[in-house]
């Protein structure tokens, strides 16, 4: 059934515009609302990729989290429609396109731009907890910049929504906490590592853990096998704030609030986002 005032939207409503990128499952192109000239991204989805994978219910579940979820660090998914073979994702348009570009584009980010995007991280994934989300699937791809190169969240096809612990493996190795790589029972602290993993690949250009084979990978992220490299130069705070971030006890992992309180991101983000 549909909402009284929700508006049924078609491909009719939509001017279509250059290809943005081919993400996972489909196509996202920049689009026009017809009479608004209101500028989205237009995420096209196959229905038989979706069949055939079996993921409707992960998708049903991303529209219901992300339809309740409005922040400022989080895109925006604004509705969705479908006609016989596809399934339209109506998005908030990243006019800066994907972090990960502007990360291998630039080798490695200042640790003021680094700060500022974990920052922005911490305070959406701290409204995510609050809604009993969990993400679970931070990597730079899925994290987007908007026109005044402020961070945006996005694609919660992986995400969450329960206090359960929960078993299912998601994502690619590199970002995943040691509970995660283990298989076992995990919840919210997921995120807090993945931020640990992020801050270092800000600075470093290379997550912490990177290896040859996903098996060595795999030991160094259980074995929390971490150094620094001497270049580039990194601040003191900057690797504080990142040895408590990757701890193997998920529990003692700095909490969200406390990230946003930590001399570094004091010292060095920008407080606009
Ligand atoms: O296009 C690019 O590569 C980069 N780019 N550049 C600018 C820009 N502006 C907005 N969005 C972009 N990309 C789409 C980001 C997404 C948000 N939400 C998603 N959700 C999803 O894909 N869900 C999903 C799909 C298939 C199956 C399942 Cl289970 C879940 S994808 C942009």
């Amino acid at each position: 059934i549909q909402e009284p005032n929700k508006k049924q939207w078609s491909l009719q409503d939509f001017e279509i515009g250059k290809p943005l990128g081919k993400g996972k499952f489909g196509r996202v192109y920049l689009a026009r609302e017809a009479k608004s000239k209101y500028i989205v991204a237009l995420k096209v989805i196959f229905k038989e990729q979706i069949e055939k994978y079996k993921i409707q219910h992960q998708l049903k579940r991303e529209m219901e989290i992300q339809t309740s979820l409005r922040h400022p660090n989080i895109l925006r998914l604004y509705g969705w429609f479908h006609d016989s073979e596809r399934i339209f994702l109506i998005l908030e348009y990243a006019h800066g396109g994907e972090l990960y570009g502007e990360l291998r584009k630039r080798g490695f980010l200042s640790e003021n731009k680094a700060a500022t995007y974990i920052m922005s991280l911490a305070q959406a994934l701290a409204y995510c907890h609050e809604k009993h989300v969990i993400h679970r699937d931070i990597k730079p791809e899925n994290l987007l910049l908007d026109h005044e190169g402020r961070l945006k969240i996005a694609d919660f096809g992986w995400s969450v929504q329960s206090r359960s612990k929960r078993l299912t493996m998601c994502g690619t190795l590199d970002y995943l906490a040691p509970e995660m790589v283990e298989n076992k029972a995990h919840d919210y602290a997921v995120d807090n590592w993945t931020l640990g993993i992020l801050c270092y690949e800000f600075l470093y250009g290379v997550p912490p853990f990177e290896a040859e084979s996903q098996s060595d990978t795999f030991r160094r992220i259980m074995k929390v096998d971490l150094s620094f490299p001497s270049t580039p130069c990194v601040s003191t705070e900057a690797k504080d704030l990142i040895l408590r971030l990757l701890v193997k006890d998920s529990s003692k992992r700095l909490s969200l609030q406390k990230i946003t309180e930590h001399p570094w991101i004091i010292k060095n983000a920008d407080p606009t986002g």
